[in-house]
């Protein structure tokens, strides 16, 4: 099965090439830029027909959600335009497209897990212009899994994990919100998740399993939370540590405004696929001992 991937360097692309390696029978082929650039959403059919997919994953975006407010028209031709032309260059090759959303569609007023019946409302750029994506890519491809995950990290890109481990070498204390609440779901999890998934939707010729899905770590906690876990992980791996202080939402504090609750129900995918992510806390070691010791390894706290 020849998975062709949109997007080069980032985290959900490398950590599915990551997982296919270990998988007899599946191969990832990354494509992006310049010959895929979703800016330019012409590029887009010729360079993934050359790759000759069985089934197209689309993970590439424009992912900065601060700077989206400032670029919003490059935010919504890559997030939705682009991506649009993506699901429909697959329905042309006559093959499905797994695409990746975000909890971010959402607008977190909401008390309990979203379940993917639940009206969205994004509260920022990006957010909308994901959602844009979810109904550009639903029209132009009716053989679509749309995956919603959310606080995505993993040893590759640009990641909060990283960015706590960078901090905590560089100061003692890191304030951090402590009301908006997720699950922080690792980017190679993500990665098995979908090959699995892509396993089954190529067997599904009625397209029964088609639609939207939310696919998050289990488990759920906000970005202190987290980060304080990532931090006291760090720590009994030797690695840079700083005291965590809870702080609340100000929203002048960022460009962007962030929903206060995106945490996503998976229950849909797991009854679907028979995939459930690991807890987000085994996930999170796994990845800073990966990052600090070069190898996968979960403590004791
Ligand atoms: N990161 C997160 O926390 C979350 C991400 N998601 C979604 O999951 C998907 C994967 O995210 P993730 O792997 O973390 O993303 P990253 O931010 O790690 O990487 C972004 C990817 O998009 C590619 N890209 C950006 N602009 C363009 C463009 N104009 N043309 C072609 N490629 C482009 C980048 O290309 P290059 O390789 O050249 O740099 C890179 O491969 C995205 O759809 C994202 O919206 C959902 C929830 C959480
Ligand atoms: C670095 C830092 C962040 N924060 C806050 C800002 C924000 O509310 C939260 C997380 O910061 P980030 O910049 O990682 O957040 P953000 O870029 O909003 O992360 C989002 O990215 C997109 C692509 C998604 O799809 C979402 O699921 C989500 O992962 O933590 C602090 O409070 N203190 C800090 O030192
Ligand atoms: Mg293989």
């Amino acid at each position: 099965m020849r998975l062709v991937v949109t997007g080069r360097e980032g985290q959900v692309v490398t950590s599915l090439s990551e997982v296919a390696r270990a998988v007899t029978g599946v191969e990832v082929i990354a494509v992006g830029r310049p010959a895929l650039d979703l800016a330019r959403p012409e590029t887009v059919f010729e360079a993934l027909a050359a790759a000759d997919p069985d089934i197209i994953v689309s993970a590439a975006a424009y992912t900065a959600v601060d700077q989206a407010e400032d670029e919003p028209d490059l935010a919504f031709t890559v997030n939705a335009v682009g991506a649009g032309k993506v699901a429909e260059a697959a329905a042309r090759l006559g093959v499905p497209v797994i695409h990746l959303s975000t909890d971010y569609v959402f607008d977190g007023a909401k008390d309990g897990a979203y379940v993917e019946t639940d009206a969205t409302g994004p509260c920022n750029i990006y957010g909308a212009s994901k959602l844009a994506g979810e109904l550009a890519v639903a029209a132009a491809n009716p053989r679509h899994l749309i995956l919603r995950t959310a606080w995505a990290y993993s040893p590759f890109g640009r990641n909060f994990v990283k960015t706590m481990l960078r901090l905590a070498s560089e100061r003692d204390e890191i304030r951090v919100v402590a009301d908006q609440w997720g699950n922080p779901t690792s980017a190679l999890d993500i990665a098995d998740a979908v090959v699995h998934a892509a396993a089954m939707l190529q067997g599904d010729n009625n397209f029964a399993a088609c639609g939207v899905y939310h696919l998050a770590g289990s488990g759920e906690t906000n970005w202190s939370g987290f980060a304080r876990h990532i931090l006291d992980t760090s720590r009994a791996f030797g690695g840079p540590y700083a005291r965590v202080t809870d702080i609340a939402t100000n929203d002048d504090a960022t460009k962007a405004k962030r929903p206060g609750n995106s945490r996503l129900s998976s229950a849909k995918f797991t009854a679907i696929f028979g995939w459930t992510a690991p807890d987000w806390r085994q996930s999170t070691q796994a990845v800073v001992s990966r990052l600090l010791i070069g190898d996968e390894v979960n403590v004791d706290l």
